[in-house]
């Protein structure tokens, strides 16, 4: 089976990687990775435009590539009353089906919020703040909030893992 994968990001295609290969849907599996468009913001500001840009990179994979399944994951922040948190969304489109799961949502700091709202996306603004290249490839900004225990592909794994239980409980229906 082939499953097309809505990014470039490092981290992102080892999630699906990891996770499809542990749901053992099929015996090969094959990955095709595509730069497509989220058709939302750079930087999403809710849970609604977060979960349709995972939507709109699942339905653009599995449109270029011609496979089976295709994913998308998108991370962005959300309002918790005053309090900004990261949100992680992950949509799996087949060609008549869209399943969507929620990732892990943590508080940012302060400084952080400041930056965003200022127009600042979250990626350069991890950069800056942990000293590091690349971060949103690597830990991601929950691995740098959790102190490593969980990475951004740890993190994405586990969402993943929830939309192809959801494909694969719906096969046997
Ligand atoms: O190449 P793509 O697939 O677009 O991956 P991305 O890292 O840009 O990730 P998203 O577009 O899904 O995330 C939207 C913005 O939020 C940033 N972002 C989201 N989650 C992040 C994280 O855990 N760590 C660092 N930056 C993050 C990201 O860099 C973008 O600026
Ligand atoms: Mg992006």
């Amino acid at each position: 089976m082939l499953v097309a994968i809505g990014t470039k990001n490092k981290a992102k295609i080892q999630a699906v990687k990891v996770a499809c290969n542990r749901a053992e849907l099929q015996e090969t599996i094959d990955f095709v990775t595509y730069d497509v468009a989220s058709l939302v913001s750079a930087q999403p500001f809710s849970d609604e435009e977060t979960c349709l840009g995972a939507i709109n990179r699942a339905q653009a994979a599995l449109k270029k590539g011609n496979a089976t399944i295709g994913i998308g994951l998108e991370g962005g922040v959300k309002w918790q009353g005053k309090q900004l948190y990261l949100c992680n969304w992950a949509a799996l489109a087949t060609k008549d089906q869209v399943f969507t799961a929620a990732g892990a949502q943590i508080p940012l700091p302060l400084d952080i919020t400041q930056q965003l709202l200022m127009g600042v996306e979250l990626g350069p603004i991890m950069d800056a703040y942990a000293q590091q290249e690349d971060v949103r490839q690597h830990a991601g900004a929950i691995g740098i909030f959790t102190d490593g225990l969980i990475d951004r592909s740890e993190m994405f794994e586990h969402t993943v893992l929830m939309l192809l239980g959801q494909y694969r409980y719906n096969l046997k229906q």
